[in-house]
């Protein structure tokens, strides 16, 4: 038995996720970076919540530590009311299996299987039997029912990130983690992703946590986090792309977008941009 099995009750009042004071340090002497630089964060249950910020200020580090997929120099994160450090590298692999989805910019969908196959692989693989009802459910908000039977080679781009998206909601998980899900899609494709994936926290009660550089991606959340060098350093509520973008802005006063570096950086010093 696994040391976090799936039914596991879980006070609903507990946040999905969080991080408390949660540091991640990489390399040392010159080449030592805080990623992360004590961060405190809550991501709610039922919350669409996305993770802004210029080229380097921390938002992967964020994400693969509050997902088990790194661990952290200090601090502590959990899913649900558990504390990731205390579990060795079985129970961890056990966790992300049964409480987490995860999205990737790259779909990473297996060219020999079908979308179906794709869908309830992950649960295939752990033994699961799909809850028919849930799953039918994913398939029809997601808009892929009449799409089930082709491989991924048969589908567009959007479409095959639609699958990802419900692979990772298939098994019903705590928390989604979404890394620049629609950076590959053309601003169409992107936005059937980001209608799933908002319909999958309105009307689902899924909770999903989002990595974005694109501000009219993020106004698809309830929230959004900025981060700058390693910390929190603003919450917005309800976003607009315009607000979101003037945000982004004061980052970079010349606006030339969340990635470039900010004006007072060195030329040429493209892997630590933040606000200073
Ligand atoms: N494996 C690693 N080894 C050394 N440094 C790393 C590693 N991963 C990330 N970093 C550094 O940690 C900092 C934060 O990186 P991170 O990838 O989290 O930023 P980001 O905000 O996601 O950036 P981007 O928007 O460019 O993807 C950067 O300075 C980066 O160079």
């Amino acid at each position: 038995m696994s040391s976090f099995p799936h039914s596991d009750p879980q006070s609903p009042t507990t946040p999905a996720a969080r991080g408390r004071s949660l540091t991640k340090v990489f390399g040392e002497g010159d080449t030592r970076v805080v990623a992360l630089d004590g961060v405190d964060v809550d991501f709610d249950r039922g919350r669409f919540t996305a993770i802004m910020g210029p080229s380097g200020s921390g938002k992967s580090t964020l994400m693969h530590c509050m997902a088990g997929l790194d661990s952290v120099t200090g601090g502590q994160a959990y899913i649900g009311d558990v504390d990731l450090s205390t579990l060795d590298d079985k129970a961890l692999t056990v966790l992300r299996r049964d409480h987490v989805g995860f999205v990737f910019q790259a779909y990473n969908l297996l060219p020999t299987l079908t979308a179906l196959e794709n869908i309830t692989l992950p649960m295939d693989i752990a033994g699961r039997r799909p809850d028919r009802e849930w799953l039918d459910l994913v398939v029809d908000t997601v808009g892929l029912r009449p799409r089930l039977a082709h491989r991924p080679s048969e589908l567009s781009g959007g479409q095959q990130q639609r699958v990802a998206c419900a692979r990772a909601l298939a098994g019903r998980p705590d928390i989604v983690f979404a890394d620049e899900p629609t950076g590959n899609l053309d601003s169409r494709s992107g936005a059937d992703v980001l209608d799933f994936l908002r319909r999958s926290v309105r009307e689902m009660g899924q909770t999903v946590v989002m990595v974005t550089h694109d501000p009219m991606a993020a106004s698809y959340a309830d929230r959004v986090l900025f981060l700058a060098d390693g910390r929190i350093v603003d919450e917005m509520l309800e976003p607009t792309a315009d607000r979101v973008l003037e945000r982004m802005k004061a980052f970079d006063p010349e606006g030339g977008g969340d990635r470039a570096a900010p004006a007072d950086a060195p030329a040429g010093d493209g892997s630590r941009a933040g606000v200073r």
